[in-house]
């Protein structure tokens, strides 16, 4: 099981992996993708630990996919609902933490609606010396570093099903459609796929998609390599010879005000479909990272082809992608054991 290049204990995001952490992301993905293809789809490696999901915000895949990922691993799994949780009796969100770490919890996936939380109970772990380890299941519009893993993978088994590795996407042209500004996904795909040197092109209506922000948001790199974004205010260039076209949901909930005329104005110049992609490469896929609001980001018949989208696939790798950051988050802690057979 390959852990050479990995000493994190959070996963908090991904600005400063290098293409090695990719790399070993990937690899360990690859052993987990044949496990949950053998009849018996579960390995004792993580038995006796405990994963604990808070989510603090709706999820669907996230959640559960981290929940069957840690039960793959024969990692026991508590599920914290905030609605029915002592949280509406005035507990705070650090000492919530606190309680599931007095349970034993190894680690911890937290989702909330404020860009930070994961990264301060990561650091209120770190202060008591717990040893536990936080991943970030989406904070705000920071970060959704679990999601981006999740589609570098699902993009390198397009490109080679038997080995697929991070490095296959260089040089390929990617195309980030959507709402960009109040995306977590998109920042940490943008993080992503330009460490492993995908050349991203990213479009949306200057609402959604501010002049200047490839620039700026290449200059908070934390680590000095060379990132490639270009940015467009119209959708035609961006789709224009890629390999790949990622859609993003309008993120409604995020938006403080009116950003877009309607959203059928919207479909209309930045909506992906059938014939806009025929400007791509002939073997072009979509991807989305859902929930997808039908018709809008995307046309529904797109959605469903199963020649052209890998929205499906994309979840189908995120079970597999979670075993992979909860083993080498977890292998090695107290009651953690080998992969196995
Ligand atoms: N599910 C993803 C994308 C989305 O909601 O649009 C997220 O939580 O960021
Ligand atoms: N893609 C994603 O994070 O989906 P959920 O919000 O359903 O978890």
């Amino acid at each position: 099981m390959a852990s050479a290049s990995w000493n994190r204990r959070h996963v908090l995001s991904l600005a400063d992996f290098t293409a090695a952490e990719f790399e070993t992301v990937m690899e360990t993905a690859v052993s987990f993708w044949q496990v949950l293809s053998r009849r018996t789809r579960k390995v004792p490696a993580l038995q006796g630990l405990v994963v604990t999901n808070m989510f603090f915000e709706p999820s669907t895949r996230t959640r559960s996919s981290f929940e069957l990922a840690a039960k793959r691993l024969s990692a026991d799994v508590l599920n914290f609902a905030p609605g029915t949780s002592s949280l509406t009796k005035g507990e705070t969100i650090l000492d919530t933490a606190k309680t599931y770490l007095a349970m034993g919890t190894n680690l911890m996936v937290i989702r909330h609606q404020e860009a930070g939380v994961p990264g301060a109970i990561a650091a209120e772990m770190d202060r008591l010396n717990t040893g536990v380890g936080v991943l970030n299941g989406g904070d705000g519009l920071h970060a959704h570093p679990s999601q981006a893993l999740l589609d570098l993978f699902t993009l390198g088994l397009t490109l080679d099903p038997d080995q697929p590795t991070a490095s296959l996407i260089k040089g390929k042209k990617i195309a980030l459609v959507g709402d960009i500004l109040h995306s977590r996904v998109a920042r940490s795909n943008l993080w992503c796929l330009t460490a492993c040197g995908a050349e991203v092109h990213l479009a949306a209506p200057p609402t959604l998609l501010p002049p200047g922000f490839a620039d700026a948001f290449i200059t908070q790199s934390p680590i000095d390599i060379p990132r490639a974004i270009v940015q467009h205010s119209t959708l035609a260039p961006a789709l224009e010879g890629a390999d790949f076209v990622m859609t993003l949901r309008l993120q409604k909930e995020r938006m403080a005000q009116h950003l877009l005329p309607s959203l059928r104005e919207y479909h209309q110049g930045f909506g992906v479909t059938r014939d806009r992609i025929q400007s791509c490469q002939p073997t072009v896929k979509v991807l989305h990272p859902g929930p997808v609001n039908r018709g809008v980001e995307i046309s529904s018949d797109l959605m469903d082809d199963p020649n052209l989208s890998l929205i499906s696939d994309q979840v189908t790798s995120g079970v597999a992608v979670r075993m992979a950051l909860l083993y080498l988050m977890g292998v090695g802690k107290k009651g953690g054991e080998g992969v196995g057979e």
